[in-house]
């Protein structure tokens, strides 16, 4: 960029002004941040011109890769002719019938409805007063509990929170809010004992059956889950998860919620991770790779049952927000799925780039520190263990190795997100086989110099 100021000059105004998300600012403001200041493709650069392999697609959501000129010059056609607008008070515009024709064109089944929002935590807080409005409009207003999960992620607002299962979140600001359960993950590496993953898998979807029972049938409204859990470390669940989940909830009448905020658009190898999993969800919330984080945009897509008790009993659902169907960001997301269909990328996923890289990514198992690799699609999990025969946690606090070695990732010129001591990518969907060579290349040098590292410190 022309006439940058120098790095540090940036660092210390961002230090001024600049609270970032999800950081301790005291000791990011003795390291300083690295700006990133362009990108093409897979790669980013930074203000000091080192190039960097975007391990993380920003964060899990540039599934086109950047600079993409065919969603620049939709957005700047759309911006000369309405730049905003509401669709509040009888109104609505070409740009946002154009994408809710769209996704309910992409979207499984029945999944024909569509409600916008400007991020997947709105859409997750959408999903919340819909499934409540929804039972109440068929006269069950008792039901109105949401079950999740421990360690999910489902967003940032206090709703969004609420439905995640992150205790550090929780502990602040006085979550979840009421109505909200959570039961354990389907995680097998770090808590299925001896079971075979199977019977684990079973074994953890009966869970949400015990907590029915607990609270009534008529007191739940909605179970929500990632089809992966991204945030939580890429818990990548077994078959028969997902199947028994689905079976739960249509015998107790409860609605199924998938948040494909992550893996929506291609990210597992089909165009929503319900596919991958063999489930069909009453509602999805969706963000991310909807505009590839071109511009922020979410939505929750809903079946016609679940819109027809809006549109046939609801009355006026008194919920929305001002960018609900923001015209610039719908013609982001337009040029996007454009892209998405045109170079048929969940299909290259699933049959080119997505084998490829479970081929190369499970090479690295070999490695001493790597006690499981997991992979589905172009999403995938490493986790670290000083004895992965007994798939041992480090006795060192959680995440000290972790950000050892995202920190030899970025040393080594790539992004890579660390959930605990679990190594995680999300790669854009447009990455080619020799940039999978360069990431699986500079994964293995991370996993050395980390493992010089533990040595040396003595870390166990
Ligand atoms: C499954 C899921 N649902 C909802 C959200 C919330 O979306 P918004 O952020 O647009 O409100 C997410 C977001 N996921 C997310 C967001 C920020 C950081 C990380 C990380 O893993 O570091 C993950 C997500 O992963």
């Amino acid at each position: 960029i022309a006439n940058l100021p120098p790095t540090h000059v940036l660092q210390k105004k961002d230090a001024a002004h600049h609270l970032h998300p999800f950081t301790d600012t005291q000791s990011l403001n003795a390291k300083g941040t690295r700006i990133i200041t362009r990108a093409e493709g897979v790669y980013l650069w930074d203000s000091e011109g080192n190039k960097i392999l975007d391990g993380m697609a920003g964060l899990w959501c540039v599934n086109v890769g950047y600079g993409r000129k065919e969603i620049i010059e939709a957005v700047h056609r759309q911006m000369q002719q309405l730049p905003y607008y509401n669709t509040f008070f009888q109104t609505s515009h070409p740009p946002a019938i154009a994408l809710a024709e769209k996704i309910a064109k992409l979207a499984p089944g029945d999944l024909d409805y569509v409600f916008f929002a400007g991020s997947g935590s709105e859409a997750n807080d959408t999903v919340v007063r819909m499934v409540r409005h929804y039972w109440a409009s068929k006269g069950k207003p008792t039901k109105k509990t949401i079950i999740s999960r421990h360690n999910a992620y489902h967003g940032s607002t206090m709703a969004g929170a609420s439905l995640g299962g992150m205790s550090a979140m929780h502990a602040q600001g006085g979550l979840p809010i009421p109505d909200i359960t959570h039961i354990n993950q389907p995680y097998w590496y770090a808590e299925g004992g001896d079971m075979d993953p199977a019977e684990f898998g079973l074994a953890r979807a009966r869970e949400l059956e015990q907590e029915i029972e607990r609270l009534g049938a008529d007191n739940v409204a909605a179970f929500i889950g990632e089809p992966i859990q991204g945030a939580g470390g890429v818990i990548i669940p077994p078959e028969t998860y997902w199947p028994e989940i689905q079976r739960i909830c249509r015998e107790h009448d409860i609605l199924l919620v998938a948040d494909e905020v992550i893996c929506g658009f291609g990210r597992t190898g089909h165009w929503f991770g319900s596919q991958t999993f063999g489930f069909k969800p009453d509602l999805m919330p969706i963000a991310k790779g909807l505009s590839s984080g071109y511009l922020p945009i979410g939505a929750v897509v809903m079946s016609e049952d679940v819109a027809q008790g809006f549109i046939t009993h609801g009355g006026e659902f008194c919920h929305g927000f001002t960018y609900s169907a923001h015209p610039s960001a719908c013609a982001a997301a337009l040029a996007n799925l454009e892209i998405l269909e045109s170079e048929r990328l969940p299909a290259k996923v699933a049959t080119d780039t997505g084998p490829y890289l479970a081929e190369r990514w499970q090479t690295l198992a070999e490695h001493p520190l790597v006690g499981e690799t997991r992979i589905c699609g172009l999403i995938g999990a490493l986790e670290l263990s000083p004895d992965k025969k007994r798939r041992a946690p480090f006795e060192a606090e959680r995440g000290t190795v972790g950000t050892i070695c995202r920190d030899h990732c970025f040393a080594t010129g790539l992004v890579m997100r660390h959930v605990g001591d679990t190594m995680v990518i999300s790669p854009p969907l447009v990455i080619s086989h020799s940039e999978v060579d360069e990431l699986i290349e500079k994964v293995h040098r991370a996993l050395d110099l980390t493992s010089a590292d533990i040595a040396l410190q003595g870390i166990k």
